[in-house]
């Protein structure tokens, strides 16, 4: 389980805030972290990972500091954690020297499977390519907490949809991910859980089950936490 406690996180520069009173993500869930640019997303699954200070609270998963179990978690990002000089196969190598528990011919069959040059340099590749590489090294680490900041970004409608079927295909259904994203159609029938930020806060934490039984789906949801004023906070469901 990922647990935050008064979590309080801020960026001075800015005024920016994060702030969780409590979060509780059990294991095998799995969780998208919506909302509208500027909302907090990266800020809440960077403060999980234990990047900058936090002004306040406590993130643990299953009970430990965060930084004490990277080898059980994937971080896949955009700004990628590849070294751009190296091909594909060079990377899977250092990957595997690095975390134990690296998978070299599951990644080698990944970047197969995602048509990705295995001998040519990372830093010629698209953006799209850079992700699908990103989500091959995270899946190939068979870490138990998968966590994704707009693993979708810089790809086409067909290989968006190729990616997340792909990406679902590649789980065991015992990890625990937590993804960012604003392609919230293409999402819904992914995610068991939508935590939806405004400003820095959680305004709506549902479960896709209860929220299709009330007849409504993640736009009617979001839409909602955006027409809520300020003066009158919006949580969802209803307290
Ligand atoms: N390094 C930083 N210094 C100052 N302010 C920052 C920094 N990083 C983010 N912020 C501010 O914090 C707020 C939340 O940013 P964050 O990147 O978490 O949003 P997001 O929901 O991921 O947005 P997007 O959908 O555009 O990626 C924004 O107001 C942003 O300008």
């Amino acid at each position: 389980m990922i647990e935050l406690k008064f979590v309080d996180q801020r960026y001075p520069a800015s005024n920016a805030l994060l702030y969780v009173n409590h979060l509780a993500i059990p294991k095998g869930e799995v969780v998208g972290i919506l909302g509208e640019n500027g909302s907090g997303k990266t800020t809440l699954l960077k403060a999980i990972m234990g990047i900058g200070e936090l002004q306040n609270g406590e993130i643990t998963i299953e009970g430990r500091p965060v930084t004490a179990q990277y080898d059980r978690i994937a971080f896949i990002t955009e700004e990628g954690s590849y070294l751009p000089d190296l091909t594909p196969e060079k990377y899977g190598r250092f990957l595997a020297d690095y975390f134990p528990r690296f998978d070299q011919a599951r990644y080698a069959s990944l970047v197969d499977a995602y048509e990705l040059p295995a001998n040519r340099k990372i830093r010629t590749f698209s953006k799209g390519q850079k992700m699908k590489l990103e989500i091959c090294a995270g899946l190939a680490k068979r870490a138990d907490y998968l966590i994704m900041d707009e693993p979708f970004v810089g790809k086409d409608i067909f290989s968006r949809r190729d990616s997340l079927n792909r990406m679902i295909a590649g789980l065991s259904g015992e990890e625990t991910v937590l993804l960012t994203t604003h392609l919230i159609d293409e999402i819904e029938n992914v995610i068991d859980r939508a935590i939806i930020l405004h400003k820095g806060l959680i305004r709506a934490d549902i479960y896709v089950d209860d929220m299709r039984e009330r007849g409504l789906n993640l736009s009617d949801v979001m839409l909602e936490v955006r027409n809520a004023r300020t003066s009158h906070p919006f949580s969802w469901p209803a307290e």
